[in-house]
């Protein structure tokens, strides 16, 4: 069966796991890196960056997060997990995880608007999906491999390359799986291509 893991050092795990087992995949709470090694892919959650960072340094994930990632295995990056993955920031000098190639800025929707839900067109996903967007980041640039999946108003909020998937909004937080179910899509096919 198809193991999916969801980083839980922070943020919203539970709903996670929960769409992950709606879509029928095992869903596995990650606390300790050696668990990365027997998932298939893995989820960074929403939450907030910063504080996933310094609980991502305390306890040693970064090496194996790169590691998880240069294997070539699907990781999903959802709201603050899509600032983890983004190689660069608007801002910061540095990026976190660093691998997927887009520029994001932080709570980009401004403080006016907080949290939001809007109707989104997700290619190859859904035409009509309930996204909420919580102090949301959106996409500022995509290279060029990078695959645009969904606009908010002209701003890039759902974007894929090759084994990397991210959004802006919690995809989590509404019983409509559809994302959750492209993922675990991304996954069985990397796990197929190990074996031939
Ligand atoms: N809902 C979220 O994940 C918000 C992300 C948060 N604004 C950050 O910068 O980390």
């Amino acid at each position: 069966m198809i193991k999916v893991g969801v980083l839980a050092l922070q943020g919203a795990v539970r709903e996670h796991m929960n769409s992950l087992e709606a879509c029928g995949v095992c869903a596995v709470a990650v606390k300790q890196k050696e668990q990365l090694q027997e998932l298939d892919g893995l989820i960074l959650p929403g939450g907030e960056s910063t504080a996933m960072r310094r609980l991502i340094d305390k306890y040693d994930f970064m090496d194996a997060l790169k590691g998880f990632a240069r294997e070539g295995k699907p990781m999903f990056g959802t709201c603050a997990g899509l600032i983890l993955l983004a190689k660069d920031l608007v801002g910061y000098s540095e990026p976190h995880i660093g691998v997927m190639d887009i520029k994001v800025e932080r709570n980009s929707f401004g403080r006016q608007v907080d949290s939001f839900e809007a109707d989104l067109t997700i290619k190859d996903v859904a035409v009509s999906f309930p996204a909420v967007f919580i102090r949301a980041p959106h996409i500022v640039e995509a290279g060029e491999n990078v695959e645009i999946l969904s606009k908010h108003n002209g701003r890039i909020v759902a974007a894929r390359e090759g084994q990397f998937l991210g959004c802006s909004f919690h995809p989590e937080l509404t019983d409509n799986h559809r994302l959750t179910a492209y993922f675990v899509e991304m996954v069985k096919e990397a796990k197929t291509k190990q074996f031939v």
